[in-house]
């Protein structure tokens, strides 16, 4: 009897990567201020800009952005906490705060804020258990660990928290499955799991992870298709493209993907009329997939001309390099 399995059927003429359109699409993306969905992303605005900024600097298109504008923006999104927003006026969080260091160290910009402020906002985010809340309101979230941990390593600063605690409740995420939820219990996810493994890789524990069991768990994500999906039954999506690659590049096991597949069902799903990426063949693109579709490229083969991406931190490895980062991977 046919087992039901969602998934979608691949047409068979694959369009090569059309750089230039994904290229247009992004900086276009941030002029018309009034276009409807840019309207609708105030309340992320900040992940939007690392979105496309890492995506244009991967495409060596960096320089075409406007980097006054863009840092003019963060400056104001600091609040006396310490905490960065989304928007001006918006609450600070941690989401937030990451997306900005990661642009400011992109930029080589970090004096446009003020960093002390940010690391101690960050410590007053880690609980008794290890744990960090996203904000003030106190939601905890594995989520909100890796942003702590990413941020105040990009800023040199892990000396902060107790790394070892905030490993502790990372440990407890773990599933019998290999996976990792977002608290104790919580059923395993991909993009959680990219979260957990690039904590782990930032401080060093990789060795306390099941590698042969969580990889296989990974490589499940697989569909007939090629694409990927983030759990069991679910329809492929070319963000978990880059969830599930990031974290089996860091496990040391992306080969036990088919990349062929993969690259077909990604390049499928971009809009050769307006350029960006969608999450299936069809959809609305955005710059969220769009920047893990390229992302995804990058990992998967060095020739399509993008430059080489770091699976810890989501951002170009010739950042990582120039700040004399190196996150632990299993070989
Ligand atoms: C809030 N988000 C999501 O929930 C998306 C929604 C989605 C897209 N396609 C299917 N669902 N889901 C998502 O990002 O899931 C992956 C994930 C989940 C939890 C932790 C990390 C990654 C998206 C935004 C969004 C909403 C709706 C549609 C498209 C993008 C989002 O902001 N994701 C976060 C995920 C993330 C990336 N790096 C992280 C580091 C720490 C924590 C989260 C993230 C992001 O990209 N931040 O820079
Ligand atoms: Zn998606």
């Amino acid at each position: 009897m046919t087992t039901l399995r969602h998934d979608i059927e691949l047409p068979n003429n694959i369009p090569k990567l059309l750089m230039e359109k994904h290229a247009n699409y992004l900086i276009s993306y941030g002029t018309n201020k009034d276009e409807y969905n840019y309207s609708q992303t105030e309340h992320m605005r900040m992940s939007g800009i690392y979105w496309g900024l890492t995506a244009l600097d991967l495409m060596g298109k960096l320089e075409q952005t406007n980097k006054e504008e863009v840092l003019e923006f963060i400056g104001q999104c600091q609040s006396d906490s310490g905490g960065i927003s989304a928007s001006i006026q918006h609450d600070p969080h941690l989401l937030y705060t990451l997306s900005a260091v990661q642009i400011l160290c992109m930029f080589d910009a970090l004096d446009v804020i003020n960093v002390d402020k940010v690391v101690s906002y960050v410590k007053e985010r880690q609980r008794y258990d290890g744990s960090f809340m996203g904000d003030q309101w106190g939601e905890v979230d594995v989520r909100f660990s890796f942003c702590a941990v990413a941020t105040l390593s990009l800023l040199n600063r892990l000396d902060a928290i107790d790394v070892e605690q905030a490993v502790q409740f990372v440990l407890k995420c773990m599933n019998f499955d290999g996976g990792f939820g977002s608290k104790p219990g919580s059923e395993s996810h991909a993009g959680l799991i990219y979260c957990c493994v690039g904590l782990l890789s930032i401080t060093g524990h990789l060795h306390l992870i099941d590698a042969d069991r969580l990889g296989w768990w990974l490589c499940e994500r697989q569909l007939p298709s090629g694409g990927l999906n983030g759990r069991p039954e679910k329809l492929p999506d070319v963000c978990y493209s880059w969830w599930v690659l990031s974290a089996l590049t860091i496990l040391g096991r992306l080969h036990w993907i088919d990349k062929k597949g993969l690259v077909d069902y990604i390049l499928i799903c971009q809009d050769v009329e307006t350029g960006g990426f969608s999450d299936r063949p069809g959809d609305m693109v955005d710059p969220f997939h769009t920047l893990f579709g390229l992302t995804a490229l990058s990992l998967l083969d060095k020739n399509f001309s993008l430059k080489p991406i770091n699976p810890t931190y989501c951002m170009p490895e010739y950042i990582i390099d120039r700040l004399g980062l190196k996150p632990s991977r299993l070989d």
